[in-house]
């Protein structure tokens, strides 16, 4: 694991940017294309703006998310909608996104569906809540046991979180764990401090602390005060 810090987020954002369009540029060249899973939530909008300014040849580019609300893409809480505001932009837009919420108002559906179409990302960026949660694998969720489940061939779960709205689908564990790249931005002491506890020990009243304790996969840190 390599942790890197920031100053501000403006340029945690923009050193995480250059990274994640760095790795998916090897991707590229080596394979011919590449898929990238990106977190929604409110703090990678910077982050998403920035990616979009990258020089890569964003044709041979997927873009999926690994954790959605089921909710219309015209939905404040969409993270499609984010996706699509703020990385599918410009040059940007010629990547394929491939979506989740597929049809919103039914999580059976979409789960079908969004698992018909999954494609394993080879560089997934994820985020982290003040609850430990990463994509939306939550504490005390009745479906967190079968997020965290190694090995298993499940990619993708529907999730009723406890305590955060809306019904979701999240990538799994294995799915996190099978990404060629794994990258985490995290920002402010409490992320900090909850990120150090579950360094500690893996704990399932801190989803993310399986992440952290598996090292077959690089993960680069990306926090900012
Ligand atoms: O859609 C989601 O809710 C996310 O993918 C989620 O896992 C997010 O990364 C964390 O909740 C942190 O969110 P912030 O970075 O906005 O605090």
């Amino acid at each position: 694991m390599q942790w890197f810090e920031f100053d501000s987020a403006p340029a945690a954002a923009a050193a995480l940017a250059e990274a994640v369009s760095s790795a998916l540029a090897t991707v590229i060249r080596e394979r011919g294309e590449a898929v990238l899973a990106v977190s929604g939530g409110r703090s990678p909008v910077a982050f998403l703006q920035r990616l979009a300014q990258s020089d890569l040849d964003w044709s041979r580019l997927t873009v999926t998310l690994v954790d959605e609300r089921l909710v219309p893409e015209d939905h404040a809480d969409s993270n499609a909608a984010l996706v699509r505001q703020h990385l599918l932009t410009g040059a940007a837009s010629a990547a394929r996104f491939l979506p989740l919420a597929i049809v919103p108002a039914d999580a059976t559906a979409s789960l079908a569906a969004a698992r018909a179409a999954y494609r394993q990302p080879d560089v997934t960026v994820l985020g982290m809540g003040d609850d430990g949660h990463t994509a939306s694998l939550f504490p005390d969720a009745a479906e967190l046991a079968a997020g965290l489940a190694l090995p298993s061939d499940e990619r993708l779960i529907a999730v009723t979180p406890p305590a955060a709205p809306h019904q979701r689908l999240s990538m799994t564990l294995a799915a996190l764990l099978a990404s060629g790249r794994l990258f985490l931005a995290i920002q402010g002491e409490t992320k900090r401090r909850v990120f150090e506890q579950a360094r500690q020990a893996v704990d399932d009243a801190l989803p993310i602390s399986h992440v952290l304790h598996h090292t077959e996969v690089p993960l680069d840190v990306y926090w900012a005060s």
